[in-house]
């Protein structure tokens, strides 16, 4: 119904309460999410309800409350930082006479832009058309434009709904499949390195924790890092030596997120495929973050998802420069490595987890 949104768009940002711990804290999150996208946010609106009203997601007051923000702002655009129904989106707009947009879409856009490797592509890709068939009336016109119409017309008769709805099934299965030939090679590289014995360490944690920082300062690789959310789409993975007699693979993955769509999460399996076969996660927290909990809980909960739950795990409490403090090991009752304070971008206390990774690793035996 409404035009794709340019840069520097002017936008309403709607934040509601239903009773999640985590939730003012997460504003400056939204906040980050809208604008990379290219958003300006101009007024943030908040509220507490019980549950989501089916018809506008939001209650009838809190809608004019929007209207007037929109009216005193001049942004011609409403974000939610919630994932709604198609039919919400739409009543919303039909309101409110602007372009709404939500979460999960905010989140596949800013994925949408960041992928570089043509199998990042794909999979947001894949992402991107699941999440539009449930929004066919409107999202599919948008594809076609920028995708010059590619699709064959369909027998007389057959509505306009039904040649999108066929149009879209028939590029899922033929993104799918590329995917699958991706896989394969994937594979191959995998078992490669499998031959070889390499001790696998993979980098996990919530977007922004300062994963591809500490990549970069362990192998003094040059991976993108930056203060944005999902600077990292695709897994990078090289070998690091951390002594003369001690090597590893090292991997850099994608950030997770709360809500992260799930569309999204089966579209990076194969990405993720990498933490899925590791030895050993190591676990990125911003131990600056107030929400550092809730982020550790949403990176868990994803990698359930993909069964990579029973991997042991080292914590890394990072940014330790922000807040002061001393690297440090903690280990539990049993003397086992549970976590390494840290901070990559200081390199303090880099020696340290070079260390703990030497003693994490299988063949290590002390000499006490
Ligand atoms: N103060 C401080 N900032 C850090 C530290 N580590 C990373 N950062 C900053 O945090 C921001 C995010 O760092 P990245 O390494 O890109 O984070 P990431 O986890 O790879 O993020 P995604 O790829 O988006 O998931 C950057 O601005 C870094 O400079 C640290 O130890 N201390
Ligand atoms: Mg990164």
């Amino acid at each position: 119904m409404f035009e794709r949104h340019q840069g520097g768009d002017k936008a309403v940002l709607v934040c509601l309460d239903f009773g999640e711990p985590d939730y003012l804290e997460n504003i400056e999150e939204f906040k980050l999410l809208a604008e990379g996208n290219g958003y300006k946010a101009l007024a943030v609106i908040q509220g507490k309800r019980q549950r989501p009203d089916p018809k506008l997601f939001a209650g009838s007051g809190k809608v004019e409350e929007i209207a007037a923000a929109l009216a005193a702002t001049g942004a011609s655009t409403v974000l939610f930082n919630h994932a709604l129904a198609g039919a919400q989106e739409r009543n919303l707009e039909r309101a409110l006479e602007c372009r709404v947009s939500d979460r999960v879409r905010l989140i596949l856009d800013i994925f949408g832009q960041r992928a570089r490797s043509n199998e990042g592509k794909l999979q947001v890709e894949l992402a991107q058309l699941q999440y539009m068939s449930t929004r066919l009336v409107r999202g599919w016109t948008h594809l076609e434009r920028q995708r010059g119409a590619t699709g064959t017309r369909g027998g007389p008769g057959e509505t306009q709904l039904e040649m999108d709805r066929r149009m879209l099934n028939e590029r899922v299965i033929k993104l799918k499949a590329k995917l699958k030939d991706l896989q394969r090679h994937r594979d191959t590289q995998r078992r490669a390195r499998e031959r070889s014995k390499q001790f696998s360490v993979s980098l996990v944690g919530y977007t922004n924790a300062g994963k591809s920082t500490l990549f970069n300062a362990l192998t003094h690789a040059k991976a993108y890092a930056a203060d944005q959310l999902f600077a990292t789409l695709d897994t990078t993975s090289r070998k690091l030596f951390l002594d003369p007699q001690h090597s590893i693979v090292l991997s850099d993955t994608v950030g997770f997120i709360r809500d992260l769509p799930h569309g999204l999460v089966a579209a990076f399996r194969a990405t993720l495929e990498e933490t899925v076969r590791a030895d050993l996660l190591l676990h990125v927290v911003d131990s600056a973050s107030d929400t550092r909990e809730a982020q550790i809980e949403a990176v868990n909960l994803v990698l359930k998802e993909i069964d990579a739950d029973a991997i042991p795990q080292i914590v890394i409490w990072n940014k330790i420069d922000l807040k002061g403090g001393e690297p440090e090991v903690e280990r539990d009752e049993y003397g086992r490595i549970r976590a390494v304070r840290m901070s990559a971008k200081t390199g303090l206390g880099l020696d340290l987890l070079r260390q703990v990774l030497v003693e994490a690793m299988p063949d290590y035996s002390t000499t006490e």
